[in-house]
């Protein structure tokens, strides 16, 4: 009997193992990928999101070229600006401001690459409004902490939530991993059959 290539899903992002179990994928191996995630000059959100999905997955394809590698990258977008990770306070306090009262877009690249090294790879928009929000709104939220390692400073799958009264678009997508469209391209590639899932 022919073995599937084992998945290898590479990403630190514990959100991103959490979203593929939920629709059934456990990924063999977890490798993160270690690559500079500066945006280049001049660079838009969409392409931006859509180059370090395929190098974080190019770069761990590298060393398992028999594997399925599946990597992704969300950016928050504030028109055509692209707002940092927050690793401090400030930077949180930053974004939100930025964020608050306002309509954003938040567009998560994903790539995959089969054994092989052909890579499919797309992007995924969702349009998020965030209400405005007081200075005691947004002290608390600053206290959870729940800002940390997260694009634009804010995660919608927790406290935030409060703070966004619509979104367009997939939500796993600003989580951190569109399912549907990751559904497909792993079916697209051969991990998934089409009579499963
Ligand atoms: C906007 C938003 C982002 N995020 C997270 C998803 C990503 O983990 C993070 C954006 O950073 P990424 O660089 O996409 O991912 P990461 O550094 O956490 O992991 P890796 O590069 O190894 O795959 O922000 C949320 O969890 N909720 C949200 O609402």
């Amino acid at each position: 009997m022919r073995t599937r290539p084992p998945l290898i899903l590479a990403s630190a992002s514990p959100r991103r193992l959490d979203l593929l179990a939920q629709i059934g994928i456990t990924p063999d191996e977890v490798v993160p990928a270690d690559i500079d995630e500066t945006p280049a000059r001049g660079e838009l959100p969409r392409p931006h999101a859509q180059r370090l999905a395929q190098d974080k997955c190019r770069a761990v394809a590298a060393s398992h070229p028999d594997a399925f590698v599946l990597a992704a990258d969300t950016v928050v977008a504030a028109g055509r600006r692209i707002l940092p990770k927050a690793e401090d306070e400030a930077t949180a306090r930053r974004c939100l401001a930025l964020l608050a009262g306002r309509n954003h877009r938040v567009f998560t690249g994903i790539a995959l690459s089969a054994p092989g090294g052909t890579v499919s790879a797309r992007v995924i928009e969702a349009r998020v409004r965030m209400k405005r929000l007081s200075q005691a709104e947004t002290d608390a939220y600053i206290k959870s902490g729940e800002w940390h390692g997260k694009a634009g400073g804010y995660a919608i799958q927790g406290r935030a939530a409060a703070f966004i009264p619509a979104i367009t678009g997939s939500y796993s997508g600003v989580v951190g991993l569109p399912l549907a469209e990751t559904l497909d391209l792993l079916r697209g590639a051969g991990y998934v059959a089409e009579s499963t899932h």
